[in-house]
């Protein structure tokens, strides 16, 4: 790993408070709808997003997750994505939503959103704790999103660098120093 450094972006408090908002904007969205309800993490950086946000979600959803990679180094992704673990659940005529703890290029949801379409899912809808929009290289709607950042590189909340950090309580960028 390259020497750098951590600085606080979004603090946890303010973390909470929009884990909980957007908890509450989801179950007002699926709270009438007739079909069963699957929450898809996307592993591994939206574990801790995730075990928060269902708690938030007033009605009784499934958990589930997948695990899908895009290979490149540990601070760009490449492109290329590639199931490595799908979803257990069946999905057809279920309402969908992924979890994920940020968005970026956006090749990820894309490639995910559509792969869980063709088994059939009833509906598919994306919470996203971080969006990243001045990146995209595929079109993704992203139904919720917690936070905009700016095009920086961040960790914490589940978020790594090169394994790292996915336990920080915070979102914090981190700089390269030389
Ligand atoms: O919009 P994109 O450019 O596709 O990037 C976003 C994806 O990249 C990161 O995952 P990563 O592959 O690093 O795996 P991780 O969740 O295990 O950290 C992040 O967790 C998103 O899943
Ligand atoms: O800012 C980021 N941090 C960690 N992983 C990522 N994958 C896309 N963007 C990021």
């Amino acid at each position: 790993m390259k020497k750098h450094k951590i600085e606080v972006m979004i603090p946890r408090e303010d973390i909470k408070r929009k884990v909980r908002e957007l908890g509450e904007l989801i179950e007002k969205d699926i709270k009438d709808s007739d079909n069963e309800v699957i929450c898809v993490g996307l592993l591994k950086g939206s574990a801790i997003f995730m075990a928060d946000l269902v708690q938030r979600i007033d009605h009784p959803v499934k958990m589930d997750f997948m695990s899908v990679s895009s290979y490149g180094s540990s601070m760009e992704t490449s492109g290329v994505v590639k199931i490595i673990k799908d979803v257990d659940e069946d999905v057809e005529g279920k309402d969908i939503v992924i979890i994920e703890d940020i968005i970026d290029s956006g090749l990820t949801l894309n490639y995910v959103k559509k792969f869980l379409l063709s088994k059939g899912a009833a509906s598919v809808k994306i919470c996203t704790l971080l969006d990243k929009p001045y990146r995209r290289k595929a079109e993704v709607f992203v139904d919720y999103v917690g936070f905009e950042i700016p095009n920086e590189f961040v960790v914490g909340y589940g978020i790594d660098y090169a394994e790292f950090y996915r336990n920080l309580p915070y979102i914090g960028k981190v700089t390269l120093l030389d």
